[in-house]
C-alpha cells in the first residue's frame, strides 16, 4: 500500500465530500445478485405461518412459495435456499423421510424447477429436520454417529439432485462428507450439480431462532459441539475449508457470519474461492428487534451488515432480508 502523503497534502475528506465522489471511489458493492434467500417450507395449502423469533419472516406452503420465489427472480435473486419444517409424525430416529423423493423439499425442488427453471435451487443437507431429537447426525447411546450419517447423507443429497437442486448444502459438520456426495453425483450421473459447503460452521447460540422455525429447538438434547467448530478455533475453521475443497466442494460458506467476518477475509484471501457467508437467524433477530423497538434504523444496518460482507471478501451472502435488500436495491 502506497503511504498517503501526509496533512495538509493529504485531506482524506476530499473524496468525502460529495455523494458523486463517495460513490466514483467506493470500494464495494453489494447487489441483489449477491444474495441466496433461505425459506422455510411446510406441508398445508394456503399457509403462511409466522415465526415469533423470526419477524417477518414465514413458514410456506408450497402453493405461497411459488409466487415469493417468483418475485425473488424478478428482483434479481440468484437462488433460494429451502429448509423444511417436517410434520412431527415424520421425525424419527432413522431420519428416514430425509431421502424420501417425495418429501417436502424434493417436492418443492421440482415445483420451483417446473415453474422457475432459472431460480438457482439450493438445499440442506443435514438430518436435523427429520430427526427425533433434532440432531444433524444419527445418535446412538447419546453418540452422534460419523460415518452411518454420511452415508444417510449421501442418499438424502442424491433424492435432491435427481429432484433437480441446482446446489447441494451440507450444513451437518461430519468428516468425509463432501468427498461422500462428489463421488455419489459423479457416478450417479449429477455432474453439474455444485456443493456450497457450510465448511467452516461454528458452534455458536445464533442458530436459536432457526431451531424454532424448522421445529428442531425444543427436541434437541444435549448441543452440537462435538460436530460443530469451536467459536474460540480459526485454525480449525481454515484446515475444514482446505479439506473440503480438496474433497470437491465448489463454493464455502462461514456461518455464522457478522462474528466470523476475520474467517471470512481468511479463507478468501488463503485459498481465493468462491466464498459465501450465512447472515444467520439469530443476527436477523437481533437486527430486527432493535430495528422493532425503534433502537436502530432497520434498512441502514441491514444494508451495512451486508456490505460488511462484501468488504471482507464474501462472494455473497445467505440472508433472510434478501427480498427487501433487492427492493431497496432496485430503486
Ligand atoms: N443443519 C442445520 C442447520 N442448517 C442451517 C442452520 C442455521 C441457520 C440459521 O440459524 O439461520 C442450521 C442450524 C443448526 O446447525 O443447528
Amino acid at each position: 500500500m502506497q503511504t498517503p502523503a501526509t496533512y495538509p497534502a493529504a485531506r482524506m475528506r476530499r473524496l468525502r465530500r460529495t455523494r458523486a465522489m463517495r460513490e466514483m471511489v467506493q470500494e464495494n458493492g453489494l447487489s441483489a445478485g449477491d444474495l441466496i434467500w433461505p425459506v422455510f417450507i411446510r406441508d398445508g395449502n394456503g399457509v403462511e405461518e409466522p415465526i415469533a423469533s423470526l419477524p417477518g419472516v414465514n413458514r410456506l406452503s408450497l402453493d405461497r412459495l411459488l409466487p415469493a420465489a417468483e418475485r425473488a427472480l424478478a428482483l434479481g435473486i440468484p437462488a433460494i435456499c429451502l429448509f423444511p419444517y417436517t410434520a412431527p409424525d415424520l421425525r424419527t430416529e432413522d431420519c428416514a423421510e430425509a431421502w424420501n423423493p417425495e418429501n417436502l423439499t424434493n417436492r418443492a425442488i421440482r415445483m420451483l424447477k417446473a415453474e422457475l427453471p432459472e431460480l438457482m435451487v439450493m438445499t440442506d443437507i443435514a438430518l436435523d429436520p427429520y430427526n427425533a431429537n433434532g440432531h444433524d447426525g444419527f445418535v446412538v447411546d447419546g453418540q452422534i454417529l460419523n460415518d452411518e450419517t454420511v452415508d444417510a447423507l449421501v442418499k438424502m443429497g442424491l433424492a435432491q439432485a435427481e429432484a433437480g437442486a441446482d446446489i447441494l448444502g451440507p450444513s451437518d459438520m461430519m468428516d468425509g462428507r463432501i468427498g461422500a456426495l462428489r463421488a455419489a453425483m459423479e457416478s450417479a450421473g449429477h455432474r453439474d450439480v455444485a456443493i456450497l459447503s457450510y465448511a467452516a460452521k461454528f458452534a455458536s447460540g445464533f442458530y436459536g431462532p432457526f431451531r424454532d422455525a424448522v421445529g428442531a429447538g425444543t427436541r434437541l438434547v444435549g448441543d452440537k459441539a462435538t460436530y460443530q467448530i469451536n467459536p474460540a478455533n480459526r485454525e480449525e475453521a481454515l484446515a475444514c475449508v482446505a479439506r473440503d475443497l480438496a474433497e470437491g466442494a465448489d463454493m464455502v460458506m462461514i456461518k455464522p457470519g457478522m462474528p466470523y467476518l476475520d474467517i471470512c477475509r481468511a479463507v478468501k484471501d488463503r485459498f481465493q474461492r468462491p466464498t459465501f457467508a450465512y447472515q444467520v437467524s439469530g443476527e436477523y433477530a437481533m437486527l430486527m428487534a432493535a430495528a422493532q423497538n425503534g433502537w436502530l434504523d432497520g434498512d441502514k444496518v441491514m444494508l451495512e451488515s451486508l456490505m460488511a460482507f462484501k468488504r471482507a471478501g464474501c462472494d455473497g451472502v445467505l440472508t433472510y432480508f434478501a427480498p427487501r435488500v433487492a427492493e431497496i436495491l432496485r430503486k
